[in-house]
């Protein structure tokens, strides 16, 4: 049975459609980034399997279940908002509030059963360490691998995670995806990335959802990530080169062009004054 599936799916905002006729399946264990520039739709797709934005056309699955809002086997990193420096959770509340979702009952069973779960989240991540500290007072790095295990914590088979690499140093960024690639290796779960930088993830990504607006491609990042496929999403001359085995992308415009706005061939704003 697929992980994911989405039939000719579409979704809007008003008159604003983000994407229509996605068609995507997702096995299990499979890795699968979620590219394209800022508004084009990334965050939605995986607020659709969480059950919290609705198509506006077609249909979504998990583990061949459609889908519904707070449903089991879904787990999500959000996107990194800064934690204030005095909130008093502790790492461990923290990937508690993740079960807390998941709840068994209360009483002293319930507890005990929610002690052992929230731990095992915690060893997955080797944050144990740490786990006890206030949160606000981790860096970045290790709230993040907390941030995992608090989506681990429910046993997922479909894991969303969005920008998890954010504000992450190289080090860093290298441990949360591997945990994430060990997680999906070892308990074959699903994992739909959103990404803007595809490099520190490359050699993992199975498959590669682009969406520029409104057009997407889908397919292996060789087949994805060439001058001709992204020229033509983006209706622009983007190049694509490989380098050292690291992608270069010049021309996009957005946060995946190596030379940032100044690659891009977009017309200039009109200046207001
Ligand atoms: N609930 C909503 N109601 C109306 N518009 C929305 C809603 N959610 C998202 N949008 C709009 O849909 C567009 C896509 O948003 P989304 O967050 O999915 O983009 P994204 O690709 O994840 O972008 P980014 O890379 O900036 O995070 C944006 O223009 C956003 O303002």
């Amino acid at each position: 049975m697929s992980a994911v599936e989405l039939r000719d799916a579409g979704l809007a905002f008003g008159e604003r459609t983000l994407w229509q006729n996605l068609d995507l399946t997702v096995q299990p264990g499979e890795f699968v980034a979620v590219l394209g520039p800022n508004g084009s739709g990334k965050t939605s797709l995986l607020k659709v399997l969480l059950g919290q934005n609705h198509l506006t056309s077609g249909t979504a699955a998990i583990a061949g279940a459609s889908v519904h809002r707070g449903q089991s086997g879904v787990g999500y990193i959000p996107q990194q908002r800064s934690i204030d420096d005095d909130l008093p959770l502790r790492g461990r509340d923290l990937v508690g509030l993740g079960w807390d979702g998941h709840r068994w009952g209360i009483g002293f069973r319930g507890m005990r059963e929610r002690r052992r779960i929230v731990q095992h989240a915690i060893d997955q991540v080797g944050a144990n360490s740490f786990a006890g500290a206030p949160v606000g007072t981790m860096s970045g790095g290790e709230q993040q691998r907390l941030r995992i295990a608090q989506a681990l914590v429910g046993d997922p088979s479909v894991l969303l995670c969005d920008e998890p690499l954010l504000s992450l140093d190289l080090a860093n960024q290298r441990l949360v995806s591997e945990l994430i690639d060990r997680r999906r290796r070892e308990h074959e779960t699903a994992v739909l990335f959103v990404t803007h930088e595809i490099n520190p993830i490359l050699p993992l990504v199975d498959r590669v959802v682009y969406i520029v607006d409104g057009k997407f491609r889908i397919g292996t990042p060789k087949e994805v990530m060439t001058t001709e496929v992204l020229s033509e999403l983006y209706g622009t001359e983007v190049e694509v080169l490989s380098v050292r085995g690291r992608l270069i992308v010049v021309g996009t415009g957005d946060s995946i062009d190596a030379l940032g706005t100044a690659g891009a061939h977009h017309p200039p704003t009109e200046d207001p004054h």
